[in-house]
């Protein structure tokens, strides 16, 4: 692969948003010296932020910067003044909802590992979780976060819908990544009681024979919940509907052991968002606490999306390093943890090829104790 140019748009957003952007793109900087590609960012508005700004959660501006741009980065939107006040008409996720619907974002790729380094730090028993490695497929623009929504005289309604197409493009996605994967694909849905999801198990027992050499099998999301920790390791692929997506790749952040570890790729036939799975974390703004491993393994999703496999490679071994070192944020380390920054300069570092006890000479001479 020779000499790459791509330009990103980085909608760092709000919260903890622009702080693990940063060490994100500290680490992309380093994959352009080392490989020498060449990145160019183009920073955007969305979010409470763009709100504050422009009075859009969704700039026009924000919209056709990141149709323009290669590949899109983003950090996270949210910010409590909204989430607590329910009558706000105006919302920062009208802003990230509005971005995938209007990109064609449907397949949003979230990648789980329990990382053996990490085991120790995890609150679930090791034996259970060792070895688990999965990929969920969360389709990304349909479902109830999309359907028609409102309040009548005395409640309120929010609709569930889904087409044959919504559910059939994603499934060959998920079917494929089965195939080059363990070859086992678990459809969770809700068929006992959502119509919807009687939709999604038709189509996926229509498709099913075009993949004859990948294993199907069907979980209704309540018993999925409860398998997840019970027994992450029986699952390879996971086939799952918006919502269902959403709760179930939050709770399995807890096998890889924080929240802030698992990255996604949101993809569609036009445009690819590469996004941690978390949100603003309103609480760590500006304290430097948040982990900012998940932004970072997203980069490592864009690298893989641009085809750049062994830059990608480096960024995960980088990773891993600064996991064998204890190079951890208080979440995973509280007696002896780093800083955001010392994190992504970690990492950054690594990728530059600096041995690691190099650098950790130069850690302690910068006074960093804490790293080691
Ligand atoms: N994609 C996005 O931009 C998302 C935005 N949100 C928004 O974020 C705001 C906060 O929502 P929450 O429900 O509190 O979810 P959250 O994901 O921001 O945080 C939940 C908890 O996870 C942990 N956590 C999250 N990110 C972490 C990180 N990088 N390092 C270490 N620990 C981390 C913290 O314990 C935190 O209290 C809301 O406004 C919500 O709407 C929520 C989820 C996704
Ligand atoms: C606005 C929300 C749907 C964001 C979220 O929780 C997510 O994408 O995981
Ligand atoms: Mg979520």
């Amino acid at each position: 692969m020779g000499i790459l140019r791509k330009k990103i748009a980085v909608l760092a957003g709000d919260g903890i948003g622009p702080e693990v952007c940063h060490e994100a793109i500290k680490v992309l900087d380093a994959v352009a010296e080392r490989f020498g590609h060449r990145f160019t960012y183009d920073y955007q508005l969305m979010g409470a932020c763009a709100i504050d700004a422009t009075g859009d959660p969704l700039p026009e501006s924000t919209l056709a910067a990141c149709r323009a741009a290669d590949a899109i980065l983003l950090g996270a939107i949210g910010d409590p003044k909204y989430d607590n006040n329910p009558a706000a008409k105006v919302r920062p996720e009208q802003g990230l909802l509005r971005l995938r619907k209007e990109l064609g974002l449907y397949a949003n790729i979230r990648p789980v590992t329990a990382y053996d380094i990490l085991l120790p730090h995890s609150p679930l028993k090791a034996d259970r979780i060792a070895g688990a490695d999965m990929l969920i497929y969360r389709e990304l623009t349909g479902g109830i976060y999309f359907g028609e929504k409102g309040r009548t005289e005395n409640g309120a309604f929010d609709h569930c819908t889904y087409t044959r197409p919504e559910i059939t493009r994603i499934a060959h996605l998920a079917f494929q990544s089965a195939q080059n994967r363990r070859k086992k694909l678990t459809l969770v849905d809700k068929a006992n009681v959502l119509e919807t999801s009687r939709l999604w198990r038709e189509v996926v027992q229509e498709l099913a024979p075009a993949y004859p050499d990948v294993a199907v099998d069907y979980l209704f999301v309540d018993n999925a919940a409860m398998q997840l920790i019970l027994n992450p390791k029986q699952f390879d692929v996971m086939l799952t509907e918006n919502m269902f997506g959403d709760i179930l790749s939050d709770e399995a952040s807890v096998i890889a052991g924080s929240l802030g570890l698992l990255p996604s790729a949101s993809v569609g036939d036009k445009a690819a968002l590469f996004e941690p799975i978390h949100g603003s974390y309103p609480q760590a703004k500006g304290r430097s606490i948040a982990n900012p491993i998940a932004t970072i393994l997203s980069i490592a999703m864009m690298l893989e999306h641009f085809g750049l496999q062994e830059a990608a490679n480096v960024v995960k071994d980088a990773v891993q390093d600064a996991l064998a070192q204890n190079v951890l944020t208080p979440e995973l380390n509280p007696t002896s943890s780093s800083t955001t920054e010392q994190v992504g300069t970690h990492i950054a570092q690594c990728v530059l090829g600096f041995p690691t006890s190099q650098l950790h000479r130069d850690n302690i001479k910068a006074g960093m104790s804490t790293i080691i």
